[in-house]
């Protein structure tokens, strides 16, 4: 069957399907606030706040997937007139606000399984690395995501990615890391893939062979670092898998002087370093993320001072990851320190199925503001523009600027204050991804005869 272009399918709140007609413009007008940035680099210090500009009864005009114009409804609007064009799909967003498309920049979204006995166990008082020493946590998704086939992993990661999309989440990162053999890290990263492809979030992907050392290595830690930097780098970059290499650089797993060899591998190939940094103990990952030129430096509980400046320093940006801590039950990352000393701060939900089994940006960002103390700006801020920074896609996306695609949400909240304010219900009422409704059902004003039917 050919398909009608002219026809857009969309699936509504309820699940129901409802069929718009696609047309060239759309125009959100009279949203209460439109909150966005204009900036070339991450924002740091005070400009995490004071850089993200809050537009009152604002609009957004799109064309062909892109921004055209953000302001003022009346300049926006007489803009659109000005041009002569007509034929615009009106969307009322008067008692809403809009924001770019999250950015989510650390997630490990392509597994099979999950370990909610872990949980329990937790709960009893267990800890998270001894589960993992004991051939659990990263060993146990290890072993389902090997026995998955690949459709089974792309069918599992799309429900989740559905999930990030319904809470306002446009671009992700994902990682590898449960296959630890190259065939299986080949696997997630050609299922991460294939959904960057056929599923409205555009995915980034990071290597992530350094996850964890296989049980058989225990002894070797070195082979299993030979194998890495020898056999999976130059085969990953090679067919094009990964724009990123990441390790898991923590007492137990990866040594700092490890990882900098894996991550200064990677760099041979292009490969660029992130590293999973100072998340149980303080082990020098940040210092390591400064000295080896990591884009990011992400997890950080146990951040060093000096590691603070390192980071602030070298322009490494932090990505913290307030619901791993939540749910791990340990304290908070330190993130008004971070942005003091000049850190730029990004947020991600770290979507994982040991540590944080959630796709909820929107909770991650009352976390942020509950548990560290982020401003509401601040949030906004390091879950868009900073995110999006912290996986090199801020040309295309983090913010609402003229030639951007188009990635905005439409929240149902009367203030960028509400959004942090109503906690733990997903206030997301519309997602537009490269200038096409996604989620939503919006009433649609036409300025001419386009119809809005249900099937
Ligand atoms: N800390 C290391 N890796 C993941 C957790 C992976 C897992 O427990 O399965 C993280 O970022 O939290
Ligand atoms: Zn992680």
């Amino acid at each position: 069957m050919v398909e009608d272009l002219r026809y857009r399918t969309i699936i509504d709140k309820d699940g129901k399907e409802v069929v718009y007609m696609a047309q060239q413009a759309m125009i959100i007008r009279h949203a209460k606030q439109v909150l966005t940035s204009q900036t070339k680099v991450p924002l740091t210090g005070n400009e995490m706040e004071d850089g993200l500009l809050v537009i009152e009864n604002g609009a957004v005009w799109i064309e062909e997937g892109r921004i055209v114009m953000v302001g003022p409804d009346t300049d926006v609007w007489n803009a659109y007139e000005a041009s002569g064009k007509n034929g615009a799909k009106v969307i009322d967003a008067s008692n809403q606000i809009v924001t770019p498309g999250l950015v989510d920049p650390h997630t490990h979204i392509v597994f099979a399984g999950s370990r909610e006995e872990e949980f329990e166990m937790r709960l009893q008082g267990a800890a998270y690395m001894d589960i993992m020493n004991a051939g659990g946590g990263i060993h146990s998704t290890t072993r389902s995501t090997a026995a998955a086939t690949e459709a089974e992993l792309e069918t599992a990661a799309r429900e989740r990615l559905d999930e990030f999309l319904r809470h306002g989440v446009t671009t992700i990162e994902a990682k590898s890391g449960y296959g630890l053999t190259l065939e299986n890290e080949r696997k997630q990263l050609r299922v991460a893939k294939t959904l960057d492809e056929s599923h409205p979030i555009d995915i980034v992907s990071t290597f992530m062979g350094a996850h964890a050392i296989p049980l058989e290595y225990k002894e070797n830690t070195d082979e299993f670092v030979r194998i890495i930097i020898e056999e999976m780098i130059p085969v990953v970059a090679k067919e094009g898998l990964a724009v990123f290499n990441d390790v898991f650089c923590e007492k137990g797993v990866f040594t700092p002087e490890q990882s900098k060899r894996i991550l200064e591998a990677g760099k041979q190939y292009g490969l660029v370093p992130k590293i999973h940094a100072d998340e149980i103990v303080s082990y020098g990952g940040a210092e390591l993320a400064a000295e080896v030129g990591a884009i990011s430096a992400d997890h950080l509980l146990q951040i060093s001072d000096e590691g603070i400046e390192q980071m602030a320093k070298a322009g490494v940006i932090g990505v913290l990851l307030p619901a791993t801590a939540f749910f791990l039950m340990e304290p908070a990352a330190k993130a008004r320190k971070m942005i003091e000393r000049g850190v730029a701060v990004a947020l991600s939900t770290d979507r994982n199925p040991g540590s944080s089994p959630t796709e909820s940006m929107p909770f991650v960002m009352n976390l942020a503001c509950l548990t560290m103390g982020m401003t509401p700006k601040e949030v906004i801020s390091a879950a868009t523009i900073n995110a999006a920074f912290a996986i090199g896609q801020a040309e295309d996306v983090g913010s609402l600027e003229a030639g951007k695609k188009a990635d905005v949400i439409l929240w149902n909240a009367p203030n960028y204050t509400y959004l942090q304010y109503h906690v733990g219900v997903n206030m997301v009422d519309t997602v537009i991804k490269n200038g096409e409704i996604v989620v939503g059902n919006r009433i649609v004003i036409q300025t001419e005869s386009f119809t809005v039917s249900e099937k």
